[in-house]
């Protein structure tokens, strides 16, 4: 395992708009995250979270300082590298799932590796690979609308987990979900990550957040503090 973080952000703002309607989101965060490493990012609404998210991800660009995936600053990428870049390396899960209603399940989770040139039969096995891990291989060939929220959120995880990415980026991943139904999503963020990955997780709920190794509380777009989490236990 390489200890370079596996995404670095360094001194990163972030102005939304132009003009008098300018919006300062992220306001020189630096932050690391490690392969095998979870942090939580809490703070109240408008504080940045899901910018800082965005901006991991690369999805979204700083207006100053840079972002770092796999040792690959992503300034110095042209459009076409960078989308593959994050169709390799990084998993996304919405609040709003993003699920394609004309595809199954498998289908759904099949598509970022079918995108990246894998075919179809490997995706396929992949995508029930990792369906199977988040329990859903008996909903596979079922389109979203005929499975129930909790599933469709887990098929959404599942999508983002295919392929074995490293870096894993959840906002709010346990939306409206009933808590055990959450706690089956973090044990699965967990485990990822107890295998390699990083995760990077957005959430209002210390329930959740006590899964964390770390948790960095954001206010008007800067860290205002970053607390370890001593007591694994907790989980
Ligand atoms: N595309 C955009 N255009 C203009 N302003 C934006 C845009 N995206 C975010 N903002 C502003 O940037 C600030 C940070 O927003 P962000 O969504 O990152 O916060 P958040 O902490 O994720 O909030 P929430 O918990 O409500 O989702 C807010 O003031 C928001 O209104």
């Amino acid at each position: 395992m390489s200890f370079d973080p596996v995404v670095r952000l360094a001194d990163v703002t972030r102005v939304h708009g132009d003009g008098p309607q300018a919006v300062s989101a992220l306001r020189g965060v630096s932050l690391d995250v490690a392969a095998g490493e979870l942090v939580a990012v809490m703070g109240p609404s408008g504080s940045g979270k899901s910018t800082l998210l965005n901006l991991a991800g690369g999805l979204d660009l700083p207006t100053s300082g840079s972002v770092v995936i796999e040792g690959t600053p992503l300034v110095s990428l042209k459009a076409a590298d960078l989308a593959g870049l994050r169709r390799r390396h990084v998993g996304y899960v919405f609040q709003d799932l993003n699920l394609i209603p004309s595809l199954t399940a498998a289908e759904n989770v099949m598509l970022p590796r079918e995108l990246d040139g894998i075919r179809a039969k490997q995706a396929r096995r992949d995508a029930l690979e990792v369906l199977t891990e988040v329990g859903l291989a008996e909903v596979a060939d079922r389109f979203p609308d005929e499975i129930s929220g909790g599933q469709r959120q887990r098929v959404a995880i599942a999508r983002a987990l295919v392929g074995e990415r490293r870096l894993l980026l959840a906002d709010e991943p346990t939306g409206a979900l009933d808590t055990p139904t959450g706690d089956d999503i973090l044990q699965l963020l967990r485990a990822r990550c107890d295998v390699g990955a990083a995760v990077l997780l957005v959430t209002h709920e210390p329930r959740y957040a006590a899964w964390a190794d770390r948790v960095v509380f954001l206010r008007d777009g800067e860290i205002a503090d970053s607390t370890a989490v001593p007591l694994k236990s907790a989980r």
